[in-house]
């Protein structure tokens, strides 16, 4: 069998935070303020050490692929157009995608403040909670059947042929549904960012692969047992958020015995996220271009290079 993580190069973070100290972004206080808005948990080292090389070697690809789309227009004797440069964060339920993604989204702004970047999660196109107890999958949800792939490949494919307005509906953790009647409306961007578990995967039976539309992938890495504890230490936020709230999915959780919540929360990880992890997302892991692997407090100490 192949060994894993043979086709990449290893970098521990301090050869890899190297790479960036050439030509130096440096971040303004303000910056940094909306780093931490964003989770005042993260690591400024992360950022600067991790993230910013990360930021660099992403524009260096966009770059070239700007002018390759540039070519292609030329070679075809059509006008060019501005492509959609479309990047996916890929990597288990509660490994940090979502906060990945806006950093990024953050730091290719600074780095290329003319730019469009965007962003989006593949969590709103599940299907709603209604439609998976019909299917009868609703302790199958993050699984690959639980979304409508269909309508992920069609907003993909209108927002790299360049639809004027493209329209992604919307997920809430709070309420554990699909938002009724609201829809993100994505508007001619240069960058898309799109943060999901399921970027990576294969189709099932359609006849294209979301991961066609990718022009740079990351995957967000980390030991399981440190990925449950992520997981658990967010129920316990959501539960603090929910206790005011009766239309909150958490508040009966919130409101009543926070010991059987929490086994509760536990039996959820190991039936549902951690066998969704080990069976269909761990296995894309290789067809990643960058794999950003954690340990303890969300640090990441190691980071692996596509060659
Ligand atoms: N870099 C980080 N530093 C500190 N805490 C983090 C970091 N990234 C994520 N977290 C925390 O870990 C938990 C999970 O993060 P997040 O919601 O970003 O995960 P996710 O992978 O997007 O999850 P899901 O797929 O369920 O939406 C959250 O409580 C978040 O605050
Ligand atoms: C919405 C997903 C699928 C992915 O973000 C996940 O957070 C989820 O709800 N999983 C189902 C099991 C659970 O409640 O964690």
């Amino acid at each position: 069998m192949m060994q894993d993580r043979v086709n990449y190069f290893q970098f521990d973070r301090g050869d890899w935070g190297n790479f960036s100290a050439d030509d130096h972004v440096e971040l303004t206080q303000d910056n940094l303020n909306q780093i931490k808005a964003l989770n005042d948990r993260i690591s400024l080292n992360d950022v600067s050490e991790v993230y910013l090389p990360l930021v660099k070697l992403i524009k260096l690809q966009y770059q070239q692929y700007l002018k390759w789309q540039d070519q292609k227009a030329a070679f075809l004797k059509m006008p060019a157009r501005r492509v959609p440069f479309i990047i996916g964060i890929a990597g288990s339920v509660a490994v940090g995608k979502s906060t990945t993604a806006r950093l990024l989204s953050l730091l290719l702004n600074r780095l290329m403040p003319q730019r469009n970047v965007e962003l989006i999660t593949t969590d709103g196109f599940l299907y709603p909670t209604a439609e998976l107890k019909r299917r009868g999958i609703l302790n199958r949800k993050g699984f690959p059947e639980s979304y409508d792939m269909e309508a992920l490949l069609t907003f993909l494919n209108d927002v790299k042929a360049g639809v004027d307005v493209v329209e992604s509906p919307v997920y809430s953790h709070a309420t554990y549904d699909i938002v009724p009647d609201q829809k993100q409306k994505i508007v001619q961007p240069d960058v898309l960012i799109v943060e999901g578990i399921n970027t990576l995967q294969l189709p099932s039976n359609q006849l294209l692969y979301i991961s066609d539309f990718f022009d740079f992938s990351v995957y967000v890495d980390a030991n399981p047992e440190l990925i449950e504890k992520w997981f658990i230490e967010r129920f316990e936020l959501l539960l603090d958020s929910a206790f005011r709230d009766p239309t909150n999915y958490y508040y009966s959780y919130a409101i009543g015995d926070r010991h059987q919540a929490f086994k509760r929360a536990h039996k959820i990880w190991q039936d549902i996220d951690l066998v969704n992890l080990n069976r269909y997302i761990l296995p894309t892991r290789n067809r990643a271009d960058v794999i950003l692997h954690k340990t303890k407090h969300h640090l990441i100490d190691k980071i692996y290079l596509r060659k």
